[in-house]
């Protein structure tokens, strides 16, 4: 596998060791030994989620506050999404930026996004299937949210034919001012 360091420690991109043959290919989508080595220190995870979503859906920009806080290894098996991760430790001297990568079934590209991040993807494909797994379970009281168009964090989606999807929630999340950090 080939790991790309991003302009944002501890933000990886992985392009797992892809077998093709005859029949199709095979990939090892995650090795816990490989992958611990390549964060650096041992990472558990506990949930297994998958979304599908069609062309124009944007979902984000998500994340989960302490005590659950959540990494996620994220990584789409049909379709394109334009996926992005927002710096929000507040420590940290990319705070507010953001690193964006497109992720397809065709580049079988994974992002390693640490605790610390607000996450998001904007599907480019007709349809996408979304995978990935989290350090730590779902927990609704610990979700937080920021606006995916905040002025100030500026991410420069791909344009649309149409204005994006998004949930109900995700129209009302706060902007950048108003968001909670990660101490
Ligand atoms: C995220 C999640 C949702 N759900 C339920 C709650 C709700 O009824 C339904 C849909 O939830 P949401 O609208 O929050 O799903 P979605 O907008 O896909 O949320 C996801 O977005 C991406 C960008 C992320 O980074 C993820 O961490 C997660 O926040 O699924 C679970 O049961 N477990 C989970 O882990």
């Amino acid at each position: 596998m080939n790991i790309i360091r991003t302009d944002i420690a501890d933000v990886l991109i992985i392009e797992p060791k892809v077998f093709g043959d005859a029949r199709g290919f095979f990939m090892e989508s995650w090795n816990q030994s490989r992958f611990d080595a390549a964060v650096g220190s041992p990472v558990r995870f506990v949930q297994d989620n998958h979304s599908r979503s069609a062309r124009g859906v944007l979902r984000g920009l998500h994340y989960q506050l302490p005590p659950h806080a959540q990494g996620k290894l994220v990584r789409v098996t049909r379709g394109v999404v334009f996926d992005v991760a927002v710096d929000l430790r507040r420590s940290s001297p990319t705070l507010g930026r953001w690193i964006c990568t497109e992720l397809s079934a065709d580049n079988h590209r994974e992002l390693w996004i640490p605790p610390g991040f607000a996450h998001g993807f904007m599907v480019l494909s007709d349809s996408a299937d979304f995978l990935y797994k989290t350090t730590d379970y779902h927990a609704p009281d610990c979700e937080a949210a920021v606006r995916w168009d905040d002025p100030e964090l500026a991410i420069a989606w791909p344009a649309l034919d149409t204005p994006p999807l998004l949930s109900a929630k995700d129209q009302q999340a706060p902007g950048w001012r108003e968001a909670r950090l990660f101490d």
